[in-house]
Order: structure tokens, then sequence, then C-alpha cells
């Protein structure tokens, strides 16, 4: 990967080279001043893609409450019923399929109405799934080549088609945008669609590893846990013949401050990668206060005990709050036009473990939801990547016997899945990475219960990619 260099500044607008690729810095809010909103609701600041607070058009785009809840505008009536009523029938749903999805996804806390610049907007409240990290790594990833769904426009259709031409063509899903607290540095950037439109076949990768800071050396602790989850997506997709998701993104996540904290742990090295917070202190405090900050830094970082983020990580009960009725059935909604490949991709479906722990929605005074749904069984049973790292050394030779192309690759690693289960420490089993579905606005329910090649062969190709990623460091 080459450097960074920042080739322009100015006050509004920072553009900077990144693999080769010039790029502006993407911001979620594009105005000279945020919008008016009411007390305790703010900008998302670290939305990475998606529609964004814009003055040219008044385009709204993610907010946050201060209860950890996002709210997401409903910018058009037809998405955005579809996705209220997604996320309302997920909520009801007691199939295996829709309860196993379940997990995948936000937990939804129903929708609201906030007044944004004086104009009343209807938001859906979702779980901010970002809300545990210290310094929250994102990547957006949009799965699928085809990115519209049955009831788009040809303009529409031709508009898709036109974006992330390339990586979309090559692998099946593009990266609209995402952000990285990088150790090289210590600081965070984030990159948009305008840099993320320009990503192809060679550069794609870089966009990877940049995201997982891999600059200078792959953490492959990093990458199996965002596998070991993107395996268990792939499994519950292999196997799911109800939903067509088109235009829906994987949210990948860790935490820059954990991932500094383990490299130091892993490599002992004395020469410690940048914290953001420290590189600031570097610029703008005093000596005194900067060599005090450093040493305390240096510390922690030096003591294994004091490597995990106390209270970082903990997990939240939360109760809920009052609900009211809809429809528990999905609706139906045909597609005309649209064919659907017939292939046999099921691979071995396994029973999948059963969760142990149920999230119990946070109390929104403000918001109307649907009444409490049966328990909700989370990916991760009890919060640790353990869990999910012994699922997928148990069953994932046996879900991909047809891949016969990654099977080398697996078992490559294999022994290190089992390295890094039996050398887990208790304090060691929080996540620090973790993967989301977001984004139905597009998602329809399945008129032929066949297999969504679209969204499957997009996920196989990143995990395909990712799991390159071991054989280049
Ligand atoms: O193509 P447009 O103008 O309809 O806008 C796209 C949005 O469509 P919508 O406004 O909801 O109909 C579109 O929204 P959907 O995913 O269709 O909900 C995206 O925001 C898209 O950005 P990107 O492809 O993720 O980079 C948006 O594309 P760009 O902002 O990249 O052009
Ligand atoms: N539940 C969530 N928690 C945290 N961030 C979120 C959540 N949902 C969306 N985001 C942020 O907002 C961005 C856009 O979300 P998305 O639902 O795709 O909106 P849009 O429909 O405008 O594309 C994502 O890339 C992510 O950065």
């Amino acid at each position: 990967m080459s450097a960074t260099v920042f080739v322009r500044k100015k006050d509004s607008e920072n553009v900077l080279k990144m693999n080769g690729i010039n790029a502006k810095l993407y911001r979620p809010c594009d105005c000279s001043e945020g919008p008016l909103l009411p007390p305790g609701i703010t900008v998302l600041d670290n939305q990475v893609a998606g529609h964004s607070f814009t003055k040219a058009d008044s385009s709204l785009g993610i907010l946050k409450h201060t209860d950890g809840s996002v709210l997401k505008p409903i910018l058009k009536p037809g998405p955005g019923a579809r996705e209220i009523q997604f996320y309302k029938n997920l909520q009801q749903a007691t199939d295996p399929v829709s309860v196993e999805l379940r997990g995948f996804v936000p937990e939804f806390r129903g929708t609201t109405t906030v007044t944004v610049n004086g104009r009343d907007v209807e938001c859906i409240v979702l779980e901010n799934v970002t809300n545990e990290f210290v310094e929250p790594c994102i990547m957006d990833i949009k799965i699928g080549r085809q990115t519209w769904d049955p009831e788009a426009s040809s303009d529409k259709i031709e508009t898709e088609k036109a974006k992330y031409a390339d990586s979309r063509k090559e692998y099946g899903f593009c990266i609209p945008g995402f952000q990285v607290y990088r150790m090289s540095t210590g600081k965070v950037i984030r990159l948009g669609k305008d840099y993320g439109k320009k990503l192809n076949k060679e550069t794609i990768k870089d966009a990877l590893k940049l995201f997982l800071n891999a600059d200078s050396g792959l953490n492959r602790h990093l990458l199996l846990q965002l596998l070991s989850k993107l395996w268990r997506i792939l499994r519950w997709c292999r196997r799911q013949r109800r939903y067509r998701i088109y235009a829906s993104s994987l949210l990948l996540m860790y935490d820059a401050r954990r991932l500094r904290q383990n490299l130091r742990k892993t490599t002992g090295t004395t020469e410690r990668p940048m914290s953001p917070v420290l590189s600031r202190a570097h610029s703008f405090a005093a000596p005194v206060l900067c060599r005090a900050q450093s040493l305390k830094l240096n510390l922690a970082l030096r003591s294994n005990s004091a490597l995990i983020d106390e209270g970082s990580f903990t997990g939240r009960t939360t109760n809920r709050g009052s609900y009211r009725s809809v429809p528990t059935t999905p609706t139906r909604i045909s597609s005309p036009g649209i064919p659907e490949k017939s292939r046999s991709l099921v691979g071995a479906a396994n029973g999948i473990g059963r969760s142990l722990s149920q999230t119990i929605s946070r109390s929104l005074s403000f918001v109307s939801a649907s009444p409490a749904p049966p328990p909700l069984e989370r990916q991760s049973s009890n919060g640790s990547w353990h869990f999910d790292f012994k699922e997928a050394c148990r069953t994932h030779s046996l879900v991909n016997n047809y891949e016969k192309d990654l099977q080398s690759m697996k078992d490559n690693y294999k022994s290190e899945l089992d390295d890094l289960v039996s050398e887990e420490k208790p304090g060691d089993r929080e996540l620090w990475a973790k993967v989301k579905m977001i984004d139905f606005a597009h998602t329809f329910s399945s008129v032929d219960d066949e297999v969504d090649t679209n969204y499957l062969e997009g996920l196989e190709s990143l995990i395909k990619l990712l799991e390159s990623l071991f054989q280049d460091f």
C-alpha cells in the first residue's frame, strides 16, 4: 500500500491521496452549520455512508440520541415504509430464519418523529451498533451485484448499474464508505462514496487493508473475529429462502483502541502504535502534560491487566418501553421481471448453537413500537467471540465442502483459530470486532423459495477476499 498524502486542505474540505486515489474526506454533515435538532439528538458523527446532511438538496443523514439509539430519517415514503415494516415483521417473527436474522441486525426500537430544521421527520429508531467502541473503525460494504430492487424504475436501474461498476462487477460488492483510526499516524480518516466509486479489482484490497490497519502487518486476531461473524451470516444466507435483500450493507466494525492494545500484547514491541488522544496531545498540549500522558499510556500499555478498557464492553441491560401492535406476517411482494437463478448452493446446514442472552429493548418514551417479541437470539451467546470461533471451527469445513479453492486456506488458519480459542483468557472474551447487517429499504419477501444468489455471491466473495489477506501477510 502506498502512503497517505494530503494534497489540499481548505476549511471546508480535506482532499487526500490514498492508495493512488484522490478522494475527499467524507463528512456526514456537509454544511457549515449542522441542522437544528431537539435536545439530546445530534448528527451521528461516525456515519460512514448513506444519505448525509447537505444544504443543497435538504437531504438528511443519520442522527443519534443520547440514550444510545440512532435515528434513521425516512426520506422516501416507499422504501421508508418498507424498511419500517421489515423491522416490525422481524421483531415479531418466530420462524427460525427470521429469528436468526434478528441476531445479525441492529435492535429495532420503533419509530419516532423528530423536528429537523423546523420540519417533522419520521425516523426509524435502532440500536447504535457502534456504541461500545472507544475508537470505532467502521466500514460499510454494500452487498450484491444488483443494488436495485424489483420495483426500481429503469432510470434507477441505469444509475445503480453505473455506480461502483468495477468493484461490483469483479466482486459482487462495493464499499460506499469507511472510517479508520490509523495505528501508524494516530489520526482518524473517513472516506466516502467518492473514494469507494473509484475502487477496482486491485485497489479494493488496499481499501480493506487500510480499514484493517494492515499497513505494516495484518492483525490476524482482528480478521478472525470479523470472519467468524461473516461465516455465520454466510451459513444463514445459504439456507434462507425467505428474503431478497437488495442494496443492503454489512457494517464491519472494530475498536482501534483494542487493536492497539492487542498489537502491544502480541508483538511485545517497544515501538508503540500512536493513540489519537496522545497524538492530539502532542500537537496541542503543554510539554509537561504531554509527557505525563505519554507515561500514563505507556504504563497502561505495558501492563496486561490494564489492557482492557473497563466499562467499554460491558453488557447492557435495559427496560422495554411502551409498544403498540403491528401485523405479524411479512408482506409478500411480487418481483416481476427479475428471474432468479436456481442454484443448489446450500451446504450442510447444521443447527446453530442456541444463544443464551436476551437483549431487552431500551426504554424510549418518545418511541412507538410493537409488543414485546419473544426472546431475541443473538449471534454471540455470551458477548464472547469465543462462541463464534468454536462454532466456526466445528462447522466451517462442513459448510464449505464444495468450495475447494477456499479449503486449503481454511486448513492453513484452522490451527490458528484453535490457538486463539485455547489461548483465550476470561478477560479477553469481550467483543472488539463485529459485523451487522443494515439498510433494509430494498428488502423483499421471496416469491420463489430460492436462495438469494445476488446477496450470497457478494458475501461469499467478500469472505474469500478477506480470507485471502491471510496469505498476503
Ligand atoms: O442514485 P440516487 O441519486 O438515487 O441516490 C442513491 C440513493 O438512492 P435513493 O436516493 O434512496 O433513491 C441510494 O439509497 P438506497 O441505497 O437506494 O436506499 C444510496 O444512498 C446511493 O448511494 P450509494 O450507492 O450507497 O453510494 C445514492 O447514490 P449516490 O448518492 O451515490 O448517487
Ligand atoms: N444501527 C446503526 N448504528 C450505527 N450506525 C449506523 C446504524 N445504521 C446506520 N448507521 C450508519 O449510517 C450509515 C448509513 O446507514 P443506512 O441505513 O445505509 O442509510 P441510507 O439508507 O441512507 O443508505 C451506515 O453506513 C452507518 O455508518
